[in-house]
């Protein structure tokens, strides 16, 4: 099958790569892949239609543009692809997330994920500090939700860290199902899946809420993670510039969520909350 393969640059990456990934899927594009000259995505050369950039150019907006180039290709091998733009990462030398492709190795938490989506691969600095913060933290018998869970990367490491429970939550359809092909995967049999957002939340509670989404949604349903919290509960939050943390603390403060500490990568922060 030929196929088009697109390189859309987007600045600033967040949340423009999120928006423009969404609508590429919406859109008949297959698959996506983070390098460093911008989000590769592929569409086979039958589904094109010029109609489709008419709608991409429509999401750049004033928090982000976006650039492209284009070139046909014929008869692509994903596996290549894949191996080519997807190295394993390692975290503090205790975690590491690979491909199936990738050879095995010795780690205390060995995470394997197919990566059909650029986020969740743990490439990205926010999924790494989620991916620190778990590691550092008790989630021993701990009921946990991963709210906007991508490839379910965190919720898996949070199992393997001996969380009991688990929802997995996302608003897309393809990180739906890519978490349920994960968590399978990775014999995570205690995390739930679920399509959706913050909604989903009524009647829900957690002793831990991992949520890397972005400034905007988060402050937009702070009121509903924490309603969602145990007391003396903790909550991760991620997705975010170093710029933002102060809007982010004073919104959780006004929820009676105390600030403990942050990490920071690049300009991007995770940050641990308690209630
Ligand atoms: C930055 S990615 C994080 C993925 C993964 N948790 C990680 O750490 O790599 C954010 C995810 O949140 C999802 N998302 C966006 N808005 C959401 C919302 N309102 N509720 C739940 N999920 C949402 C997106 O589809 C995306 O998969």
């Amino acid at each position: 099958m030929d196929y088009i393969e697109y390189i859309f640059k987007v600045k600033p990456l967040q949340p423009g790569t999120e928006i423009l990934i969404a609508e590429l899927g919406y859109a008949g594009f297959e698959s996506f892949v983070e390098t460093e000259n911008g989000v590769k995505a592929y569409i086979q050369k039958a589904e094109w239609d010029n109609a489709i950039l008419d709608g991409i150019n429509c999401l750049a907006s004033k928090e982000f543009k976006i650039e492209y180039i284009f070139s046909e290709i014929a008869q692509i091998n994903w596996n290549e692809e894949w191996e080519r733009n997807f190295n394993p990462i390692e975290v503090d030398g205790k975690c590491t997330v690979r491909a199936p492709f990738h050879t095995k190795k010795s780690f205390q938490y060995e995470i394997v994920i197919e990566p059909k989506m650029s986020f969740g691969t743990g490439h990205h600095e926010t999924t790494f500090m989620m991916l620190q913060f778990i590691l550092e933290n008790d989630f021993q018998n701990k009921t946990v939700l991963d709210m906007g869970c991508g490839t379910a990367v965190l919720a898996i490491l949070a199992s393997m860290r001996g969380a009991s429970k688990l929802d997995a939550i996302d608003i897309d359809e393809w990180c739906f199902e890519n978490s349920m092909e994960n968590i399978q995967r990775n014999d995570c049999e205690n995390i739930s899946v679920y399509l959706g957002d913050a909604f989903l939340l009524e009647d829900k509670s957690y002793d831990v809420i991992i949520a890397n989404i972005n400034r905007n949604i988060l402050l937009n349903d702070m009121e509903a993670y924490k309603n969602s919290l145990n007391k003396g509960g903790a909550l991760y939050l991620s997705g975010f510039y170093r710029d933002d943390l102060p809007i982010i603390t004073e919104c959780c403060n006004n929820l009676q969520l105390q600030f403990v500490e942050n990490k920071e990568k690049n300009n991007w922060v995770a940050a641990k909350f308690i209630l």
